[in-house]
């Protein structure tokens, strides 16, 4: 797990560092730059393109200077510095470097403002202008001169932080921000590289270690993880000698109207591909062929007409409502009748969290422990409006709190509130996997998890890495435009054990 710290905690860090390695805070730097000099160098192999290098005067104009002189010492052979001396701060270690480059017969200018400018016709910008130290939105000469800088035709390799970005915090719709083609990171993602609104600005992120103390991160205890394969390696656990269909429990899919059953067979074929001994289908009669033929391993409980299924409550363990169940009356109260009847954690997507959205009094109703699977939309109609993404982690980490229930609220990079106020960020899944169903099979893997006897909060981490594990897997190495979600529950099994060797 890779803890995800905000910009005052990764300060702290570097101070922890720097004291108990321990290292110069110059040394540090020198490290940083290397670390990205190191990928650069295969990356941007041609020594004769020209490289514009734009410094600020704080540490990540430090860097800039560092890695300039670095890639003069590779022999790159057109370099041209650029420091905005658009105050008269300046940090030391920008200073020390500054020095350093004076040693070295690379071209550099100082500008005072974006005025002063002249264009570099250089195929690669270098953006060593601000980095993590971003404390208010870009005005005044950076604005000027970074809204100059999106306007020339060149790839921009951004150094920690694209020039602009808060690295944490709400992103304003209109802010300005140096966009990045690729950014070159220290130690960990930034938090708000993770979410959506990166997208504008950020095109590709690679992250470089500097050798923070690892001790000291974890020891912050942020509230931002990532999930590494190796945590699911320690959470799954492989399938026994002399175990039944028993051992792996029974799940209860309630899902599917006439036109719609094809999220109930989806939803189902996710929790037996994902492991359950037992999956029933809660499905209307008019499903039955299609469920008995799409997947005949699948039982049925059928729905019919008006009157309520009749459900053993105490057969199942676990139930996972809402797929393509529609927003009826019937709906409604088949979804009153879970929540008044099942005590255990339940799986609630689609329109199950549609119906609660509209009957905001079944809230008070679900059982402790509960994984709610909303996608965005449907994360705002539960909550309301947000404006920002950064504004939905802190609205889902306060209601995981409150009502003690896991929120899995979907995108690229998924997130899991839960109740003790952790967000675990996964760290797989790829876009041919935006296809509709692909969430449905989602909530199966979770019933089915939940059948087998995991935790809740391991069954969100497990289930949601194993689903974008699999559409890994079949879209990565045959490079898939899309991955259809049955496709992806098939491929559950190997997945699976792939995790447990
Ligand atoms: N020991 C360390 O602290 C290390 C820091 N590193 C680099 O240091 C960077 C952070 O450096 P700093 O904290 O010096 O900050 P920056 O270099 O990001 O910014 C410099 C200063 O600009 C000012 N500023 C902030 N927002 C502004 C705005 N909108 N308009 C005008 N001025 C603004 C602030 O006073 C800020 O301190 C990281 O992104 C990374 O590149 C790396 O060298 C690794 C080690
Ligand atoms: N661009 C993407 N990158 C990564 N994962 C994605 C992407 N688009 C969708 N997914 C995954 O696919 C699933 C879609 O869920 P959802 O929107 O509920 O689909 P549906 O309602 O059609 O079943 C989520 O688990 C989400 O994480
Ligand atoms: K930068």
């Amino acid at each position: 797990m890779l803890p995800l710290l905000t910009s005052a905690d990764i300060r702290k860090a570097d101070e922890y560092t720097i004291s108990h390695e321990p290292v110069a805070s110059i040394d540090l730097m020198e490290r940083a730059a290397r670390a990205f000099v190191g990928w650069f160098l295969n990356h941007f192999p041609d020594k004769q393109k020209a490289i514009a290098v734009y410094c600020g005067t704080g540490n990540n104009g430090g860097d800039g200077l560092a890695i300039a002189r670095m890639l003069h010492q590779h022999q790159y052979k057109n370099i041209y510095v650029t420091i905005t001396r658009f105050s008269d701060k300046a940090s030391a270690d920008f200073t020390e470097n500054l020095t350093r480059l004076q040693h070295t017969d690379v071209p550099f200018k100082e500008v005072n403002s974006a005025a002063e400018v002249t264009a570099e016709n250089c195929p690669i910008i270098i953006d060593a202008l601000l980095g993590s130290g971003l404390n208010k939105p870009l005005d005044g000469e950076y604005k000027h001169f970074v809204e100059y800088l999106n306007s020339v035709d060149a790839t921009v390799v951004a150094i920690d932080v694209p020039t602009g970005f808060f690295a944490e915090g709400a992103i304003e719709q209109d802010a300005v921000v140096l966009k990045a083609d690729l950014v070159i990171t220290f130690q960990q993602p930034k938090i708000n590289f993770l979410l959506p609104e990166a997208s504008h600005y950020i095109n590709c992120c690679e992250v470089v270690n500097i050798g923070l103390d690892e001790e000291f991160t974890r020891s912050l205890d942020s509230p931002y993880q990532y999930i590494e394969e190796k945590d699911i390696r320690k959470l799954l656990k492989p399938r026994k000698r002399f175990t039944n269909k028993g051992t792996y429990g029974h799940a209860l899919i309630i899902a599917g109207e006439e036109k719609t059953m094809g999220a109930a067979l989806l939803s189902s074929a996710g929790s037996a591909y994902a492991g359950a001994g037992l999956t029933s289908a809660c499905i209307p009669a008019s499903g039955l062929t299609a469920l008995n033929s799409y997947l005949p391993e699948l039982m049925a409980v059928i729905r019919d007409g008006n009157s309520l299924p009749d459900i053993k409550w105490d057969k199942y363990n676990s139930i996972a409502i809402g797929p393509g169940l529609g927003t009826g009356e019937n709906a409604l109260e088949l979804l009153s009748e879970v929540l008044t009847n099942y005590k255990r954690p339940i799986v609630i997507d689609a329109d199950g969290l549609n119906l609660i959205a509209i009957n905001s009094v079944l809230f008070g109703n679900i059982p402790q422990g509960s994984i709610l699977t909303p996608h965005m939309k449907e994360f705002d109609r539960l909550f309301g409006e947000h404006t920002s993404w950064w504004d939905r982690l802190q609205t889902a980490r306060k209601q995981a709190e409150e009502r003690y229930i896991y929120i899995i609220l979907k995108n690229d990079y998924t997130i899991t509130a839960t109740p003790q106020g952790k967000l675990y960020f996964n760290s797989t899944s790829n876009a041919a996997m935006a296809t509709g169903g692909m969430g449905d099979v989602l909530t199966g893997i979770l019933a089915s998890l939940l059948a087998q006897g995991y935790s809740s909060e391991d069954a969100c981490l497990i289930g949601v890495y194993i689903h974008g594990k699999a559409g890994d897997e079949l879209a990565l190495p045959n490079r898939m435009n899309v991955v259809l979600p049955g496709k992806l529950a098939q491929q559950l099994p190997l997945t699976m054990s792939k995790l447990t060797v």
